[in-house]
């Protein structure tokens, strides 16, 4: 074991054997600053071996966003792939037949969407062992991941691979802490929070500043964070990445397994095999992914259904709607019409500033 790991794992046996209380909260603070930063050591390359970084599994972003396959080998990540895309990555029995990223694309409502077919990981991976680490490395940068699970085996293994992904710095499912930081030369820490805070209390906030060296700032809670929100934000390489758990063989199991699977939170038990609930995973990774489509009606016509421009959500004002259609747009812009959604009536005039959502219908007037 290397000293890295031996440290860690001194640490976490450290806190185990620590009751939370008043007294200790300042001591606990500071030994998951520890933990944060020693964890980081572990999984920054190190260029001598480790089998860091992304090297040679990477590939070429297409289309408005990424889709990556995470799981254990042989969960069905491959037959997946071939189900969605009709792209050819190999699937076989046994465990590994994929070794590097395969890349596909899917055609879902006139987006064009992008998937990552990627070898299995094991426990362990983000440590190093196997190709984890490049995997992961590849993970971070999807727009959406699918964490693939086989319903024959123990559900334990949703909680193994969720462990790997946040120890690269994933977060799944949820939103960067509202936790404002701001360095300053002096003038000590200087903590204010909106709402209460439930999770931590001042001397642990200290404690895990002095960890990070951290003499004077000012720390704004806008939610109620938890000490580990609070490393996450002084670590700052953190990715916050919806993810999707793709429950893989269910024509090997019974309704009544059916039925309790079906209560875990973010999934979509499916069988790739035999193209089962497809249709429902692929509404589903829609939904998560947050796309917004957006109808061009030319002025006096109907609005042209076929080709939808495709934004993000936090990006689909009227302006980047122009920017995706042509850059010279913007300058000739004098207003917009918009029906759907985001409009209190049909057919509002709008301006560049305006937010549109997901099937609006736009007409842009030229000066
Ligand atoms: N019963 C059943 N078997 C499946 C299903 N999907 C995949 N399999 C089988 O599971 C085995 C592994 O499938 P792959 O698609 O190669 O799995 P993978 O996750 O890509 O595996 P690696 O690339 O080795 O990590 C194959 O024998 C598949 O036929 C399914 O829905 N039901
Ligand atoms: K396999
Ligand atoms: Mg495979």
């Amino acid at each position: 074991m290397s000293t890295t790991a031996q440290r860690i794992k001194d640490i976490e046996d450290e806190m185990s054997k620590t009751q939370k209380n008043k007294a200790t909260s300042k001591h606990l603070g500071g030994l998951k600053a520890k933990l944060a930063k020693l964890k980081r050591e572990l999984i920054t390359p190190s260029g001598s071996g480790g089998g860091g970084g992304g090297v040679g599994f990477d590939v070429s972003r297409t289309g408005i966003g990424t889709v990556g396959f995470i799981g254990f080998p042989s969960v069905g990540k491959s037959t997946l792939m071939n189900q969605l895309t009709g792209t050819r990555s190999e699937a076989a029995e046994y465990e590994f037949t994929t070794l590097t990223t395969v890349p596909g694309v899917m055609q879902y409502n006139g987006a064009k969407i992008q998937i990552l077919d990627l070898p299995g990981i094991i426990e362990g991976a983000k440590d190093g062992r196997g190709r984890g680490k490049q995997v992961i490395t590849v993970a971070r940068t999807c727009n959406l991941i699918f964490i693939v699970l086989d319903v024959l085996k123990p559900m334990s293994h949703k909680r193994v691979i969720e462990e790997e992904l946040e120890g690269f710095g994933i977060r799944l499912n949820k939103d960067p802490p509202n936790i404002v930081f701001k360095k300053k030369e002096r003038g000590g820490v200087n903590i204010t929070n909106t709402v209460p805070l439930n999770h931590i209390d001042l001397d642990e906030i200290r404690a895990v500043c002095s960890e990070y060296r951290v003499n004077s700032a000012d720390i704004a809670f806008r939610c109620d964070a938890t000490i580990d929100d609070l490393i996450d934000v002084l670590e700052g390489n953190r990715v916050y990445i919806p993810a999707l758990y793709i429950l893989n063989k269910i024509d090997e199991i019974s309704l009544e397994e059916l039925d309790l699977i079906d209560r875990i939170p973010n999934a979509v038990p499916i069988c790739g095999h035999k193209g089962w609930n497809i249709n429902e995973l692929k509404t589903t990774m829609w939904d998560y992914l947050s796309l917004v489509r957006i109808y061009t009606r030319p002025r006096g016509l109907n609005p042209d259904y076929s080709e939808p421009v495709i934004l993000r959500s936090g990006h689909s004002s009227v302006e980047d709607f122009c920017n995706n259609i042509h850059s010279s747009i913007k300058s000739q812009f004098k207003h917009a019409y918009v029906w759907g959604k985001s409009v209190p009536y049909p057919g509002m005039r709008v301006g560049l500033a305006h937010v549109l959502l997901d099937e609006d219908v736009v007409t842009i007037v030229k000066k």
